[in-house]
């Protein structure tokens, strides 16, 4: 078996990473570049430069005295920037700062070793230092293992293996400059570079699947949560709502359901502009909430219609909840960038009856809230009684 050459495998890693530029510039990702993608992508254009640069250096295009200093700066810089885009995927952005600082630091570090020692000390420097890099994006793949994809899983432990396999060559340099038995000096070389080209082929797929699996996860949300609200939207609330219809008729204790509708909104997005209406909204929500139970639910139906679930509620306890929330809504206005604009809600309340189906519930529900809209508004109006109930 021919041995390959350190030139060929830096060329090797040139293309590739030129040709993973090639297809992050044709990938569609939507209307908006995630960040971590946009950081990836940027990591990758600068690895290809770094990675260019050293080949052309090895072939004598470039003179070595500014190919391999100039060259390692830019790979340190890519890889840095490579373990922040991993940060980035966990949802940290924080990692800017430190992670140009480590890079400085590498490169002063690398600099430091070329001028002592043009080959050993370098090799060392450059080796640990990558090594540390794809560490640091290893852990932070595996950072929220409880939470992560097999997929993440997969590859912060791949990236934490190679990334030790090619810190190992740096400290068998240091340690063991002659090698050990069979494991000579020239193969953890050859294991080094291999290394280096299979955490550009991985972390190249991995990256995007990983978007991928993120989209696809995002999606699936959107279609159970409203995303201006984030509380469960009609079909999330529907599904919610199913097992306690079931329970509903058993005998035990009742649950109850309450629709509310804010009054005149119309007014607010007309006097205030949307965004301030999307703020009352949010506020809303959260206003409900801390007026709620773990185990209750809000979910918004559609527009500025909201219903909550009681479990284990009856109908006086409930009265008791929705008039909380029409106090706690109608005396809380909500600052916006011209005024304080002040809301009112009017209320709907019902028990779910062992007959119901969602369709006569809501409508005994709408009817009600219609009554209290009907009353001048910002009130609290229970259903008509069932016979049962009354
Ligand atoms: N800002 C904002 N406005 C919304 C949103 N969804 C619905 N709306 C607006 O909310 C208003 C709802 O109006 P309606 O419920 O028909 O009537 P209203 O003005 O609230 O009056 P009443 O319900 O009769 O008291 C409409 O103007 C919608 O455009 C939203 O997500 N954000």
């Amino acid at each position: 078996m021919t041995n390959l050459d350190a030139t060929t495998m830096v060329l090797v890693l040139a293309l590739g990473n030129l040709a993973l530029c090639a297809v992050l510039t044709f990938y569609d990702h939507g209307p908006v570049r995630p960040p971590a993608l946009a950081a990836w992508a940027l990591s990758k254009q600068v690895q290809a430069g770094a990675w260019t640069l050293l080949a052309l250096g090895g072939f004598g295009v470039v003179p070595e005295p500014l190919a391999l200093p100039g060259g390692y700066a830019l790979l340190f810089a890519g890889v840095a920037v490579e373990a922040g885009a991993a940060w980035e995927t966990n949802g940290r952005e924080g990692w800017r700062r430190p992670m140009l600082l480590a890079a400085l630091l590498s490169i002063l570090t690398f600099f430091v070793c070329y001028l002592i020692d043009e080959q050993g000390l370098r090799s060392v420097a450059s080796s640990l230092l990558l090594g540390a890099f794809y560490l640091i994006g290893a852990i932070a793949l595996a950072s929220g293992w409880g939470k992560a994809s097999l997929l993440q899983r997969f590859l912060a432990l791949l990236t934490a293996v190679l990334a030790l396999v090619v810190a190992l060559r740096g400290l068998s340099v240091l340690v063991l400059p002659g090698g050990w038995r069979w494991l000579s000096s020239e193969l953890l070389r050859q294991l080094s570079s291999a290394a280096l080209y299979v955490l550009m082929l991985s972390n190249g797929f991995g990256m995007l699947l990983l978007g991928r699996e993120r989209a696809g996860r995002e999606l699936a949300r959107l279609e159970l949560v409203d995303p201006l609200t984030n509380v469960p939207n009609r079909r999330g609330f529907f599904n919610a709502l199913a097992p306690w219809m079931a329970l509903a008729r058993r005998p035990g204790l009742p649950t109850a359901l309450v629709v509310l509708d804010l009054d005149g909104f119309k007014r607010v997005n007309d006097s205030y502009g949307h965004p301030a209406g999307d703020a009352v909204l949010r506020n809303v929500v959260e206003l409900c909430r801390r007026q709620l139970r773990d185990s209750d639910l809000v979910g918004r139906l559609v527009g500025v219609e909201f219903a909550i679930l009681l479990p284990r509620t009856n109908l006086d306890e409930a009265l008791l909840v929705a008039e909380r929330i029409r106090a706690a809504i109608a005396s809380t206005p909500v600052k916006s960038e011209r005024a304080l604009i002040a809301m009112t809600a009017s209320f709907g309340v019902t028990i779910l009856r062992p007959e119901d189906s969602t369709v006569t519930l809501f409508q005994r529900a709408d009817d009600a809230l219609q009554a209290a809209k009907g009353a001048g508004r910002n009130r609290v109006s229970q259903a008509v009684a069932s016979p049962v109930e009354a």
